[in-house]
């Protein structure tokens, strides 16, 4: 069972139509115990998505939230800027599978959708999917995640000899 999950939200004015799609959905979820909304407030403010993805990423990876949804026109520049956040794994997903995978294969606490691409009824689907999915850390997945941290923290390229896959 999911723990009751805190999830940061934010938007460019290419997406903030979606985003207040999801967070109206988000904060109806009984999985859900807080929402917070890092802007953009409506589509008339033209901030950068950098600005607001940065900001809910940092809010993730310092322990406020315990993930994010992010949205842009695609979900790529958002994905891009939240995986500059140490500690972050974000990624883009439009299609229910690949939601699923980035929990329980990539332990991804950030989904970034492009408000562009999808329609709102299928992004509150896969959102509503993706809030019941959880990596499980004895998995085989934690030694390749694994890897990446590292790399994250000393810059070392991984060798063969450093795991058992
Ligand atoms: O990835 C970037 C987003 O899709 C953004 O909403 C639009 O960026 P652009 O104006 O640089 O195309």
């Amino acid at each position: 069972m999911t723990e009751k999950l805190r999830i940061a939200v934010a938007a460019d004015n290419a997406g903030v139509a979606l985003k207040d799609a999801l967070a109206a959905m988000l904060r109806e979820d009984h999985r859900v115990t807080e929402v917070t909304d890092f802007g953009v407030p409506d589509a008339t403010d033209d901030r950068a998505y950098p600005l607001l993805g940065l900001a809910a990423a940092r809010a993730v990876a310092d322990g406020e939230a315990d993930r994010a949804v992010l949205v842009c026109g695609t979900g790529i520049g958002m994905q891009i800027s939240a995986n500059k956040v140490e500690g972050i794994r974000a990624t883009v997903a439009h299609d229910s599978y690949s939601a699923e995978r980035s929990i329980k294969s990539n332990d991804c606490q950030v989904l970034c959708l492009g408000g562009r691409v999808i329609g709102p009824e299928l992004a509150k689907k896969i959102v509503a999917e993706w809030l019941g999915y959880e990596f499980d850390p004895d998995s085989a997945s934690a030694t390749k995640l694994g890897h990446i941290t590292a790399f994250e923290h000393d810059h070392q390229l991984p060798t063969t000899a450093d795991a058992a896959c």
